[in-house]
Formats: structure tokens, C-alpha cells, sequence
């Protein structure tokens, strides 16, 4: 799917009226604080439910009001054949937060649903932002983010065993950390995690096998002196040589003295290796900027396999990434037919981009939250 069509009320600076937009390119530009950043975090609103930016809601109302709502219109995207009538919408999916009351309202077609993943499998939002780079250099959390996103798209009841594990892990916690445990309860609580997260820990191995392969593929194309030394590999989040029921019970003094579970899914992570040693602390920035940019690339295949098309949201990229870079990332997502949000100060300069095999793509300038889409 693609979002063809935006509109918003109370969302940061934005104006309220609807915009449409191209299954492929849209490139937006404007000047510092215009509101760039503001549609592509409405934008992942539809398709991740939280502002990519920040964690509170409250920051992202406009000033003043209590509630707002971001509506999309989706088509079928850029692999597949528009729908039917023209100007008729494949799906309208909805979202509204209304601060005050903590309560978010989700609506896909007309329907109010209960469970987000129902809404975020309509439109799969991979964001390339400044802080994207974290996947290399921050914590096991911000891969485990990276991996899962992935594995929610390739295996939508992902979400509901990942919210179930987070349950007994938290209600596990409890019981760890009240200090006089017994016995029987325990290893019945010990059970249903384990159940629970060999499950999760499946789907996860399965995507990151779908990923490696999409992930060395893209490597035996660029010529690169690190890519022989480079090694992806997946960590479970316990030592798998041994069944988590095993390692819970040999670990339940140390997990008893800190007070909340050590192994498990909320401990995995991709390993990022050169050589043996953590890429962190072997390459350089830019190295490392453009290992994240061929993960990203990578997932979006992943998807595309699976006949699924992603909405990247490339945000003040030029800032990041030199020319080179950026005509790879853009060059290859216009290959995927993946529909592509990208933002930057200066009016964008396609041929640089694409050269001279340039997509179908539409131009916007914005200005004071205001979209206007410019002849091109
Ligand atoms: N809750 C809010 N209500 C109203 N306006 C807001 C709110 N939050 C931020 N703004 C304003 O919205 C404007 C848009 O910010 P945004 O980050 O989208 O701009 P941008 O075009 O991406 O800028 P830059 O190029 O500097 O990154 C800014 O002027 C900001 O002060």
C-alpha cells in the first residue's frame, strides 16, 4: 500500500486541509521550522502509531488544543495495479490521541479497531532520520527495534505474542522481586515465558534469515574493502546452545538478587561484527552510516519480496549522507518501487538523485505548515 492522500487537524504546525500524494516519489522542501519534519512524523503516526520523534503525544498536539487526528488515504502501491475507479480509495485508515483523556481511537475503513497492528500492517513507515544511525552505534534496544519491525510486517501475530511475553515477563518481575519465591509457581511462570518467547524467538531467527540474505546480496554489490570482514549474526537473548527453562533455572538466584528477568527476547540483539570486533568500535561514522543505510534497504526487500511495499520517510538526509550515498539509497528504493516521503531545505535536484532514469515523482514546498505542490 501508499499513502496517496494526508490530512490532519491539530497536529503541530500543520494546516488542516487534505494533500495527495504520488505512490512513488514526493519531495517536499522548505525552509528551517516550515513543518517538513511534521508530515513525515503524521506520515509514521498511520503506520507506527507514536511520533517517531518523541515519546509523548502531548508534544506533537498543536499548542493549545487537547486532541489530534491524522487520516490517510492508501492505494495499492507502485507493484502493483492502482484500484479500480480513479480517485477511489484502496483503504482509509485513522488515528486520533486525544491527550487529555490518554484514549487513541483507531479506525481502518470506517471501523473502529481495538489493536494497532490492525492499522500499522496497512502501511509499512521505515524512517531514515538522523538518529537512525543508533542501529550501529546504541543500544541492543534500538536493533531489537529494527529486527522486530520486520518480523511484525513478515509475520502480523507477531504483535499479539510479543505483547503476551511482555505481560509474563512484567508479572514474572512481580514474583522476582517480592524476594520469597515458590517453587511450583515459579516453574509455572517459568513455562509460560518460555513457551512464549522460543515463539517470539522463532519469528525473529526466521525474519533475520529472510534479512541476511536480502543483506548479502546488496553487499556483493557495492565494492567495499570492509565487506569481507563483516558478519550479522542473531542473539536470542540467552545462550540457545540451552533451553531457556534450563538457563532460567541455573540463573534463578542471580535473577532473584536484581529483581527482574535476564534472559530472554528483551535481551536480544544483532551482533554487528568486523573482524571479530563490534563494528561500533571499529568504523568509521561514515562506515557505519552506510551499513545502516544497506540494513534499511535490506528490510525494505524483505518486503518487497513478500509483495509488500514500504513508505520510507527520508528526513534532512543531505545533512547525513554525502551525494554518492544518497543516490544509492534513492536509486535503490526507486528499484523496490517503494514510495518515498524525502524532505530537505533546499529545492531537491532529482537528476542528482536518480540521473537518468528518474521515477515518477511530485515536488511540494512548505511553508508555515502549509503544503503547496509545485509544476515540475
Ligand atoms: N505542538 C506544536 N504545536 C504547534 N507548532 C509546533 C508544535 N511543535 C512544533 N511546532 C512548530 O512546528 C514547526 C515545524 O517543525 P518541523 O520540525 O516540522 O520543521 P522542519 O521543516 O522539519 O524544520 P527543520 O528543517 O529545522 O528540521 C516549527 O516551527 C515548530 O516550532
Amino acid at each position: 500500500m501508499a499513502l496517496v492522500k494526508l490530512q490532519t487537524e491539530n497536529f503541530r504546525n500543520l494546516g488542516h486541509g487534505p494533500v495527495s500524494f504520488t505512490p512513488s516519489m514526493n519531495l517536499l522542501y522548505g525552509e528551517n521550522g516550515s513543518g517538513k519534519t511534521s508530515v513525515l512524523e503524521a506520515i509514521g503516526y498511520l503506520g507506527l502509531g507514536r511520533s517517531f520523534r518523541v515519546s509523548r503525544h502531548q508534544a506533537v498536539v498543536s499548542h493549545g488544543e487537547k486532541k489530534l487526528t491524522v487520516f490517510g488515504g492508501l492505494d495499492e502501491g507502485m507493484s502493483a495495479a492502482p484500484s479500480s475507479m480513479p480517485g477511489e480509495l484502496r483503504h482509509r485508515v485513522g488515528i486520533s490521541r486525544d491527550v487529555a483523556a490518554k484514549e487513541t481511537i483507531l479506525r481502518v475503513d470506517g471501523e473502529a479497531v481495538r489493536n494497532l497492528s490492525s492499522l500499522a500492517q496497512h502501511l509499512p513507515v521505515s524512517v531514515i532520520d538522523p538518529g537512525v544511525f543508533d542501529i550501529v552505534a546504541g543500544s541492543p534496544g534500538k536493533r531489537r527495534q529494527f529486527l522486530d519491525w520486520a518480523v511484525f510486517h513478515v509475520e502480523p501475530s507477531f504483535a499479539s505474542v510479543w505483547q503476551q511475553c511482555q505481560r509474563v515477563t512484567s508479572q514474572r518481575n512481580q514474583i522476582l522481586r517480592t524476594g520469597r519465591i515458590d517453587d511450583a509457581l515459579m516453574k509455572v511462570w517459568d513455562s509460560q515465558y518460555t513457551e512464549l518467547a522460543e515463539r517470539l524467538t522463532r519469528a525473529r531467527k526466521e525474519t533475520f534469515g529472510l534479512f541476511t540474505a536480502a543483506f548479502d546480496s546488496l553487499l556483493g554489490e557495492i565494492e567495499a574493502p570492509w565487506v569481507d570482514g563483516l558478519r550479522l549474526d542473531f542473539y536470542a537473548g540467552w545462550d540457545s546452545s540451552q533451553s531457556l527453562f534450563d538457563v532460567l533455572k541455573i540463573h534463578r538466584e542471580q535473577e532473584q538478587k536484581m529483581g527482574h528477568t535476564l534472559y530472554g527476547p528483551n535481551r536480544a540483539d544483532i551482533r554487528l561484527r568486523f573482524q571479530g570486533r563490534p563494528v561500533s568500535e571499529t568504523f568509521s561514522r561514515g562506515q557505519q552510516k552506510t551499513l545502516v543505510i544497506l540494513m534499511k534497504i535490506a528490510q525494505g526487500m524483505v518486503l518487497s519480496d513478500l509483495g509488500k511495499q514500504v513508505t520510507f520517510l527520508l528526513d534532512d538526509i543531505n545533512a547525513e549522507l554525502d551525494v554518492g550515498h544518497r543516490a544509492m539509497l534513492a536509486q535503490k528504493l526507486h528499484e523496490l518501487r517503494c514510495q518515498v516521503f524525502l524532505t530537505s531545505i533546499e529545492p531537491p535536484r532529482p537528476t542528482e538523485l536518480w540521473q537518468n532514469t528518474l521515477p515518477d515523482y511530485r515536488l511540494f514546498h512548505v511553508e508555515h505548515g502549509k503544503l503547496t505542490e509545485e509544476q515540475i
